[in-house]
């Protein structure tokens, strides 16, 4: 299968030391994979080594069959690919449409944009209702919302989630994953990166267990959230 995205046997490292020791794993197109595991274990290397950001010393990283290993980030992203990044990370003293915008820079087209942004509002009439709001006046929930709206501007066909629930009171956490799944339901293959265990097994198809630099487990996600044994190892 050349579909959808492809680690194999990727290592990462900074400086001298590998933080990814041989990463294997797969995202399927049209699914939700998730990829648990806990604080440093190297969840965010895994997304800056896809990105481009930090470049594999070894090992190899697909996209729909094309070798992706090692572009540089605009063109990654110019081949479907968007992240949302850990800690949301809006621009503060932009307004919410504006933070939208950038998240089209590939995009010539007013109109497409225009049509973006009116998509991004559809999903999040939150947004809309603030759109000239300085995006760092916001709340906790809202900047949420305007980062996964930001990250679905360049109309990806692969949405990369760095730990959506850090830092978000419950309720927020429930509602910003329920948006995912529906985001989802859209057409987009999402690649979720938590600790958060049962809510991000919940709605997820397929699920890993990333611990020490390597995938110690991996199954459907229904079976993988029935699993005590690894609950207990790696999250107990
Ligand atoms: N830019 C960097 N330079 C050097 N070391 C780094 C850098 N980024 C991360 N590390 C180290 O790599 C290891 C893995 O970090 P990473 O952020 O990938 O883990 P994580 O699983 O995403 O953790 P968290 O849940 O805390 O975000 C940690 O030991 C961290 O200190």
């Amino acid at each position: 299968m050349t579909e959808g995205l492809k680690i194999e046997n990727v290592y990462t490292a900074y400086d001298k030391a590998d933080v990814l020791e041989g990463v294997s794993l797969a995202v399927r197109p049209g699914k939700i994979t998730c990829l648990l595991g806990s604080n440093g274990v190297g969840k965010t290397t895994l997304i800056r080594s896809i990105l481009g950001l930090t470049v594999p010393r070894e090992g190899r990283i697909t996209f729909n069959g094309q070798d992706i290993t090692g572009l540089s980030t605009h063109k990654v992203i110019a081949n479907g690919i968007s992240c949302i990044p850990e800690g949301r990370k809006v621009f503060p003293k932009l307004t919410v449409e504006e933070n939208l915008r950038l998240g089209a820079y590939q995009v010539k087209s007013d109109a497409v944009i225009r049509e973006r942004i009116e998509e991004a509002y559809e999903i999040f009439p939150r947004l809309k209702e603030r759109h000239v709001q300085l995006a760092g006046t916001m709340s906790g929930g809202e900047q949420a919302m305007l980062s996964i709206g930001r990250g679905l501007m360049s109309s990806p066909q692969l949405l990369l989630i760095d730990e959506p629930s850090l830092g978000l009171s419950p309720l927020f956490v429930k509602e910003n994953f329920s948006i995912i799944e529906r985001i989802n339901e859209r057409g987009v293959t999402i690649f979720l990166v938590e600790q958060n265990m049962r809510q991000t097994l919940a709605i997820s198809d397929y699920g890993y267990v990333l611990s020490k630099g390597g995938v110690v487990a991996e199954g459907d996600a229904k079976a993988l959230s029935e699993n005590d044994e690894v609950h207990q190892a790696y999250f107990g």
